[in-house]
């Protein structure tokens, strides 16, 4: 079997990988670990880098920095991506409306009664109508109720999360900034109507202040000591999780999951960063935050615009099709997969958030279990992956199926198959055994692009590189990776600028063009 396989070259990836060598000359600090590891080993201290950006004076002035920041920061580009994407969402809130179980209208009542004193004495809420759920809100400014303190206590892509602290009580919370906007709002508008859960990160209040003219929202949630799981994961070196602790986090995180598809509200960004601990060691809970990609499309209407972060994205994505919520189940596969061995199922060779090749593997569902990690885990486990990564999301596997796997409900394996009569499912040419590297898996549903038929799959990189590191990736943060991507994936908003055919001189298009001659030529 050959092990050649070139990534194809990305004008896009090349002009991201001079950027970051460039940054690289300049701010080598901002990289740390080996340029041995897995790209997906890059060791982000997010505490430390936190740390560099205290910004001391008053909380005013705090918040008014970081709205401020939001706008002139040099990822403004991102930032204007974000916060200038996207259409309204109204909730419909039709309580006769079978989509809504019980549950649902509980919450709804929990949420609407969270701040009821505010609600009688100022009425500051939104009006709510029949039709339309908003959330409600307080229109004083949040520094009469807490203080912000100057530690900032996360980044993301959308701005900072801050600690604040309230003044009655001194508890400590998280405060998100975010520029008032139909994103923003369709952000806290779903967080806030899925909040009661346990699993869910609760919110505390939410705020409409203006700083420097610009309206911004204020999200006081619970804090969570234990921070991100990926941080968490990191700090244990990236070790292989059991699949006894694997399948906690699964069952914790696969309660949100399934109280918001119930709710026909897709998250679209679950990813380790986005699951926040409350704790480090045993007995954390695990619970759901950033809503900032959260959708409920209107009844049988698939959702459409681009997200994800790319080790997360499946390929109904990548390929702009239409998707649903079945996109949650592929991120949650990845999730898995990470947490059981270290590494992601897909990532590029140049350490760059997205790239031809890996598109192409995550498009054929094309990935491996190298022995090195994965012989020790279950038949089932793989199984419950293969089911989660499979590329067409109608043959995925759904929310309550994964909660009745032995993973997650923690029933004997031995006991389980006896039940089943069987090990786990084996579909035929789904899985190829190699003696030297593992499983590699191809998903027998992928469709075939067009210009494949016929041609033999190669084995990814990926593989020759977990088994003989073969190729070293380069390392970079997981933020900045997550942030080139968003500026590539997110379709959204009125900024992207589409290149026209007839003038262009894209190098990779100009490939294209050499093949497929009906694409107009160009004198560069
Ligand atoms: N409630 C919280 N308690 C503790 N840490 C938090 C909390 N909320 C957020 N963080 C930290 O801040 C980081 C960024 O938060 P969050 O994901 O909400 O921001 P974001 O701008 O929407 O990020 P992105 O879209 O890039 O995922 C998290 O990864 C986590 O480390």
């Amino acid at each position: 079997m050959m092990f050649e396989y070139e990534e194809d070259e990305d004008p896009m990836e090349q002009q991201q990988q001079k950027d970051l060598n460039k940054k690289d000359e300049h701010h080598s600090s901002d990289y740390s670990g080996s340029p041995q590891e897995n790209p997906f080993r890059f060791s982000f201290d997010k505490a430390k880098r936190a740390q560099s950006m205290y910004v001391t004076s008053s909380s005013e002035d705090l918040i008014a920095y970081s709205t401020r920041h939001l706008l002139d920061s040099p990822t403004a580009v991102q930032r204007s991506l974000v916060l200038n994407a996207t259409s309204e969402l109204n909730i419909d809130v039709d309580f006769s409306d079978d989509d809504l179980s019980p549950s649902v209208q509980r919450k709804i009542c929990f949420c609407a009664s969270q701040n009821p004193k505010e609600t009688q004495e100022q009425g500051q809420r939104q009006p709510k109508t029949s039709l339309t759920v908003s959330f409600p809100y307080h229109t004083h400014q949040i520094t009469e109720d807490y203080t912000i303190s100057a530690e900032i206590i996360g980044i993301g892509e959308s701005g900072k999360v801050m600690a604040c602290y309230k003044k009655v009580s001194g508890e400590k919370f998280a405060l998100k900034v975010l520029r008032d906007g139909p994103k923003a709002r369709r952000e806290v508008e779903l967080h806030w109507l899925t909040c009661g859960h346990e699993n869910v990160v609760t919110i505390l209040d939410i705020y409409e202040n203006t700083f420097d003219n610009v309206k911004c929202l204020l999200m006081v949630v619970e804090f969570l000591e234990g921070g991100d799981l990926l941080s968490q994961f990191e700090s244990q070196g990236s070790q292989p999780l059991s699949e006894k602790k694997v399948g906690e986090i699964i069952r914790q995180i696969g309660n949100a999951v399934m109280y918001l598809h119930d709710m026909n509200i897709a998250h679209r960004d679950i990813k380790l960063e986005n699951i926040l601990c409350s704790k480090t060691g045993d007995d954390c809970i695990y619970k759901l935050g950033d809503y900032g990609f959260a959708k409920r499309p209107e009844r049988n209407v698939l959702m459409e615009s681009p997200c994800c972060t790319p080790f997360y994205a499946p390929p109904e994505v990548l390929g702009r099709e239409r998707y649903d919520k079945s996109c949650d189940m592929w991120s949650l596969g990845v999730a898995m997969y990470i947490l059981l061995c270290g590494y992601p199922p897909f990532y590029s060779m140049q350490g760059a958030a997205l790239s031809p090749g890996m598109r192409s593997r995550i498009a054929k569902g094309y990935y491996a279990f190298p022995h090195e990690e994965w012989d020790i885990v279950s038949a089932e486990s793989k199984e419950d992956i293969r089911c989660l990564l499979r590329t067409n999301p109608s043959d995925r596997m759904t929310i309550h199926e994964l909660m009745a796997t032995p993973l997650v409900t923690g029933e004997d394996l031995e006991i389980a198959r006896k039940k089943r009569g069987s090990s786990a499912v084996n579909i035929p040419g789904a899985n190829e055994e190699c003696e030297d590297i593992g499983e590699i898996h191809i998903d027998p549903f992928a469709e075939e692009e067009p210009d494949q038929v016929n041609e033999e799959l190669p084995i990814p990189k990926s593989v020759r590189f977990l088994r003989d590191g073969v190729k070293a990736p380069r390392l970079h943060s997981i933020q900045e990776e997550v942030g080139r991507a968003m500026e590539i994936m997110r379709m959204g908003h009125d900024q992207i600028y589409v290149q026209n055919p007839s003038t262009t001189c894209n190098t990779l298009f100009a490939r294209r063009r050499a093949v497929h001659l009906s694409i107009p030529r160009v004198q560069c």
